[in-house]
């Protein structure tokens, strides 16, 4: 197994023990967009079921976008010997010409997820593994504080009562460099996304935020990933509590 994989597994491993991902008996369903983080995550589970305590069945839905030439993702998983199914949808015509969105990525996540989980149920699967990493998280945390307010990110792991599915985040302490990195030495065939305001969004510009607070402050990321793991230590003004101070 390349180093690179070895060290992204590991960082995942950790996190599938810390949550408790994964459990005996479990189907899968990765959602596979052709994007390096989700390929790097098929990578990581599929080595990860070979010694893996808890037995577990895995496959890989690709919800196609409209026009995208989604073979290397079928090569890939042919590799991996995983199931794909490839799977229409009619979210881009809804998101861009039916709905004309100004904000099109809330819409178009929203739509991606509800398709991803109808399919997974369809399959026979209990959960969703999605490839949000730890920079992502990051992102998702500062986004919410700036532009809505609250603190708050994805979790590693959420049950959703509408479908049953779990959806689990196993590569949550994998930094995205790493992945680049994988993605560069285990040459990834990455389909190229047909999303038309791909780069152009609020989360790159926190993404390219991030990165000059960084170079500010060395352990800018590193606190606030503390931060994001501290439950104990969140202070949050409570009037009803801080009103009854003495
Ligand atoms: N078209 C799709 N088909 C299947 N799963 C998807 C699709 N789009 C997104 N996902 C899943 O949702 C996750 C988060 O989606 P997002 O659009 O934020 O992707 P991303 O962070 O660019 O990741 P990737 O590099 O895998 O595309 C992806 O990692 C993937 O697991």
């Amino acid at each position: 197994m390349k180093n690179i994989l070895q060290k992204l597994l590991s960082k995942s491993r950790k996190a599938i023990q810390d949550f408790n991902l994964i459990q005996d008996g479990d189907k899968i369903a990765v959602g596979l967009s052709g994007g390096k983080d989700s390929m790097a995550l098929l990578h990581i589970l599929k080595s990860y079921q070979r010694f893996s305590p808890e037995k577990f069945e895995l496959i890989a839905i690709c919800l196609q976008m409209g026009g995208v030439d989604n073979s290397s993702l079928h090569e890939l998983c042919k590799e991996l010997d995983v199931e794909l199914h490839e799977i229409p949808t009619d979210i881009k015509e809804v998101v861009f010409d039916i709905r004309k969105e100004k904000n099109p990525c809330s819409l178009c996540a929203k739509m991606r997820r509800g398709a991803l989980n109808d399919h997974a149920v369809r399959l026979g699967c209990n959960k969703v593994a999605l490839g949000h990493h730890k920079d992502d998280a990051l992102e998702t945390l500062l986004m919410s504080m700036f532009y809505e307010g609250r603190v708050s990110s994805f979790s590693p792991k959420s049950y959703l009562d509408r479908t049953g599915i779990t959806v689990i985040r196993p590569m949550i302490y994998v930094e995205e460099y790493m992945i680049i990195k994988a993605a560069e030495e285990m040459n990834f065939k990455i389909v190229k996304n047909p999303c038309p305001a791909d780069g152009n969004t609020k989360r790159q510009y926190i993404k390219e935020l991030i990165v000059r607070m960084q170079d500010e402050m060395p352990d800018f990321k590193k606190n606030i990933f503390i931060a994001l793991n501290n439950p104990e230590q969140a202070f949050l003004w409570d009037k009803e509590k801080i009103s009854k101070v003495k």
